[in-house]
C-alpha cells in the first residue's frame, strides 16, 4: 500500500511527490488528465512511486485513513476534484489542499468535509518547482489530530533549517492558506521593494546590469540576505542568446498576478488594517500591464529633469541599500500585524514567531530578517508591531533618514518608487502621535451628524455646527 497519494502532476505536484519519494516511502500519483502521467512516467523512473491511470485504483491503493494531496490549479477545480473523491473515501480520510486556495475556500471546504466525517488540511506551500522537490516551506492548518497523522510526511519533506522543519501546524479552518497568502503578498512587496532599488541604480544613479548584480551580491552577504536578492543578482548577469542582451531587458515590462496578492489587500481592507505596501505593489502590477498607454503617455506628459548631476554614487548606493532594508521591515510589519489581527478575528491562535520561522527556510521569501522577526515575536508574544522591537526600532531610527533621501530624490527627479513612498508613509504615520482625524471626525459630524470622541472627557459628541 501507498503511504500517501499526490493528485495533479503539474509543475509543483509531479515535485512533491519526487519529494515524497525520496524522503518518505511508497507514493501513489494520479493526474486527471492521463498526459502528464505519461510525461512524469517518461522522466522520472522512482521505484517508490506507483502510477495510476482509474481514480478507484489510485484511492484503493493507499493506506487507511487515505492521505491525499491535492497540487491542482487553484478555485473550482479543487471543489470538482474533492466531488470526485467523495463517493470513494472512507470515514476519517484526509484530503490535503497544496494549492494557492482562498482561505475563505479553505474554512468552507474544511467545514463541508468535517460534515461527512472527513479532515481537510489546508498546506500553503512555497518555494517554487525547486521548493517543491528538495524542501519547500510548508503551512498546514485544520484540525490538529489530523494534521499529526500527517505530521511526520509533511515535516520530513518540508525544508529543514537548524535541523527543525519549515512546517508546523498553524491554527484551525483555512489558517494555513490565510498564512500561504500574506506570504504572497510579502513577496509582491519585496519583489517591487528590489525592483524600485534596482530602477533607482540603473535610471538614476546610472549603473549598468553588471555592476548592480555586483552590489546586490554583496549586500546579500548582509541584513538583506535573501532568496530574492540571490536570484534578482543572477537574473541581472543573465544574457538573452539571441539578442546578447541582458535578460532583463528583453522582457516585456508588464507583471502578470494569479490573485494571492489582490486576496491579501483584499482581507486587509475586510478586516481593517494598513496594508499599504503590499497594495502598492499589487497597483504597481497592475499599472504595468497599461504598456501601451505609458508609451503614449511618456510622449504628452511633462516631469521633472530625470537627472541627478554629478553626485558620490557610493553614498547613494549605501543610501539605497538602507532604505531597501527599511523597506522590508515595514512590509513585514503590515504584514505580520495583519496575522495578528486576523488571529485575533477569526480565533485562530497563530503564532506569529513559528511562522518567522517557517518562513526561514524553502520558501520564496526566505530571508536573514526573519530570524529576527521571529526572536521578536518570541521576546514578547504581545508585541503589536514589529516596529516597536528593540531590534527593528534601531534600525528604523538609523534607516529613516535614507528612505527620506531616496525617496525625495526619486519625487524630485520623475521616477515612481511607490513601495518605499509608502513604508516611509507607513513609517511617519505610525510614529505620529497626532494624526489629522480629528478633521476626518469634524468633517464627518459637521456633514451627516456622526458625532465624536473629545480628548478631555469620555462619551459620544455631536456639534450643531
Ligand atoms: N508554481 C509555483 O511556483 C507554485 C504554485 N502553487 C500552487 O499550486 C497549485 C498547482 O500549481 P502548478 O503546479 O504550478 O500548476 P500547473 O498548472 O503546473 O498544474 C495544475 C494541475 O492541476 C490540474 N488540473 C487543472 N484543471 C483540473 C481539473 N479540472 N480537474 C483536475 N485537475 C485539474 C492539472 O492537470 P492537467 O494539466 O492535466 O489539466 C495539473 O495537474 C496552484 O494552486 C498554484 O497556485 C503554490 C506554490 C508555488
Ligand atoms: O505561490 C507562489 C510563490 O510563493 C506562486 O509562484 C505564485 O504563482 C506567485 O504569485 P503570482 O503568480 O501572483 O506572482
Amino acid at each position: 500500500m501507498n503511504s500517501i497519494g499526490v493528485f495533479g502532476l503539474g509543475v509543483m505536484g509531479a515535485n512533491l511527490a519526487m519529494n515524497m519519494a525520496n524522503k518518505n516511502g511508497k507514493v501513489a500519483i494520479y493526474n486527471y488528465t492521463s498526459d502528464l502521467t505519461d510525461s512524469f512516467q517518461a522522466k522520472h523512473q522512482n521505484k517508490n512511486i506507483e502510477a495510476h491511470y482509474q481514480l478507484d485504483s489510485f484511492i484503493n491503493s493507499l493506506e487507511k485513513p487515505r492521505k491525499i494531496f491535492l497540487m491542482v490549479t487553484a478555485g473550482q477545480v479543487v471543489d470538482s476534484v474533492i466531488a470526485s473523491l467523495l463517493p470513494l473515501l472512507d470515514q476519517g480520510d484526509i484530503i490535503m489542499d497544496g494549492g494557492n486556495s482562498n482561505f475563505l475556500d479553505s474554512n468552507r471546504r474544511y467545514g463541508y468535509l468535517k460534515k461527512k466525517g472527513l479532515h481537510f488540511i489546508s498546506v500553503g506551500v512555497s518555494g517554487g518547482e525547486k521548493g517543491a522537490l528538495n524542501g519547500p516551506a510548508l503551512m498546514p492548518s485544520g484540525d490538529k489530530e489530523a494534521y499529526q497523522q500527517v505530521a511526520p510526511i509533511l515535516e520530513k519533506i518540508a525544508a529543514q533549517v537548524d535541523g527543525k522543519p519549515c512546517c508546523s501546524y498553524l491554527g484551525k479552518e483555512g489558517s494555513g492558506h490565510y498564512v500561504k497568502m500574506v506570504h504572497n503578498g510579502i513577496e509582491y512587496a519585496d519583489m517591487q521593494l528590489i525592483t524600485e532599488a534596482y530602477q533607482f541604480l540603473r535610471e538614476r544613479l546610472k549603473l549598468d546590469v553588471n555592476q548592480i548584480a555586483a552590489i546586490f551580491e554583496e549586500w546579500n552577504n548582509g541584513e538583506l540576505e535573501s532568496y530574492l536578492m540571490e536570484i534578482t543578482s543572477a537574473i541581472l548577469t543573465h544574457v538573452d542568446e539571441e539578442t546578447n542582451l541582458p535578460m532583463v531587458d528583453v522582457i516585456l515590462d508588464k507583471s502578470a498576478q494569479k490573485g494571492t496578492g489582490k486576496w491579501t489587500s483584499q482581507n486587509a481592507l475586510d478586516i481593517g488594517v494598513s496594508l499599504s505596501i503590499i497594495t502598492e505593489s499589487v497597483f504597481m502590477r497592475f499599472l504595468s500591464t497599461v504598456k501601451e498607454e505609458r508609451m503614449i503617455a511618456e510622449q504628452e506628459l511633462n516631469g521633472p529633469n530625470p537627472f541627478m548631476g554629478a553626485v558620490n554614487k557610493k553614498e547613494w548606493i549605501e543610501l539605497v541599500r538602507q532604505a531597501l532594508f527599511m523597506g522590508k521591515i515595514c512590509t513585514y510589519a503590515q504584514g505580520f500585524y495583519q496575522y495578528k489581527q486576523a488571529s485575533e478575528q477569526y480565533k485562530w491562535e497563530l503564532q506569529l514567531d513559528e511562522i518567522a520561522l517557517i518562513f526561514g527556510g524553502g520558501c520564496i521569501i526566505r530571508a536573514g530578517i526573519l530570524n529576527e522577526i521571529s526572536n521578536a515575536f518570541k521576546e514578547n508574544k504581545e508585541l503589536s508591531n514589529l516596529f516597536l522591537s528593540p531590534y527593528f526600532k534601531d534600525k528604523l531610527n538609523n534607516y529613516q533618514e535614507a528612505i527620506r533621501k531616496v525617496v525625495i530624490k526619486g519625487m524630485e527627479t520623475g521616477l515612481a518608487l511607490p513601495c518605499f513612498n509608502a513604508s516611509l508613509i507607513y513609517y511617519d504615520g505610525y510614529r505620529s502621535a497626532k494624526s489629522g482625524a480629528n478633521m476626518i471626525q469634524a468633517q464627518r459630524d459637521y456633514f451627516g451628524a456622526h458625532t465624536y470622541q473629545r480628548v478631555d472627557k469620555e462619551g459620544d459628541f455631536h456639534t450643531i455646527w
